[in-house]
């Protein structure tokens, strides 16, 4: 499902190289699922962003559902991602103008009849809870409630990859463990693998694997996490220049 081979990935930061990812080699059978752990700062949203094909590597290979998409220009892999992945980010990224219903509706263009669409929807809006919020616009729910919307955006196309990035960051205990058990049981059904990225250990044992980042990335090996700088404290950082980003 996915090999990753001699994957490198460094920023240029105050005119020297800033290694981020150094992923000697990574395979993920499919139908796996799997927690990835890892500090803040260890390069779990950047190894979701490589695996999405939103992020061109330095050098190395990536090979998801048997596509070579280090080889690929960016269009050719926002179509990969749009049609066979469903990808929940960390903010969400719901279209504010639409409501939550509009914007799930969005990714399912013409992939269902009308009736097959408003079946599917209904569902899915029941099974997270939100069914009667459906014609609400994202500044009219909670973050919990908007993060569940960008689940069920990622889930509705029943994708092959499913890419999680802390989807249970802004839910409390319970919704948390619901909205995990719900990926999982999703991933079942469809035979979806699915790779989760999270802090919290406790909802990463439901997983059937764990990963810890620095199983895979050597940075880590040769950098101790504190001295790897946190996005949060680098107000700079879309200024900063990528290092010899691949094509
Ligand atoms: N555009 C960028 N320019 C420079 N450095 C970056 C850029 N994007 C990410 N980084 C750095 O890459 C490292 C890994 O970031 P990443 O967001 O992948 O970590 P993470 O494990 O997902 O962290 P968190 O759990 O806090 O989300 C961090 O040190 C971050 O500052």
């Amino acid at each position: 499902m996915i090999k990753l081979e001699k994957v490198k990935i460094s920023y240029r930061m105050e005119g020297r190289a800033l290694s981020i990812l150094d992923i000697p080699q990574w395979k993920v059978q499919k139908g796996e699922q799997m927690a990835l752990l890892g500090a803040s700062g260890s390069g779990k949203s950047t190894l979701l962003h490589v695996l999405s094909g939103i992020l061109s590597i330095d050098t190395g290979s990536v090979v998801v559902m048997g596509e070579p998409i280090h080889l690929w220009k960016m269009a050719k892999r926002d179509q990969l991602r749009a049609t066979r992945m469903g990808y929940v980010m960390q903010d969400f990224h719901l279209l504010s103008a639409l409501t939550a219903r509009q914007n799930v509706e969005l990714v399912m263009a013409g992939k269902y009849s009308r009736k097959q669409k408003q079946e599917k929807l209904n569902a899915l809006f029941e099974r997270i809870g939100l069914q009667d919020r459906m014609h609400h616009r994202p500044d009219q729910l909670s973050r919990g409630q908007q993060q569940r919307v960008a689940i069920a955006r990622a889930l509705i196309n029943c994708p092959e990859l499913i890419l999680a990035d802390e989807p249970t960051g802004s839910l409390d205990v319970s919704s948390a463990r619901e909205t995990m058990s719900l990926l999982l049981e999703l991933a079942n059904q469809t035979g979806a693998t699915l790779i989760c990225a999270t802090h919290d250990l406790e909802l990463a044992t439901r997983f059937p694997k764990m990963l810890h980042m620095q199983e895979i990335n050597q940075v880590l090996a040769a950098h101790p996490i504190e001295q790897i700088p946190n996005q949060q404290s680098h107000p700079d950082l879309h200024d900063r220049q990528k290092v010899g980003v691949a094509p």
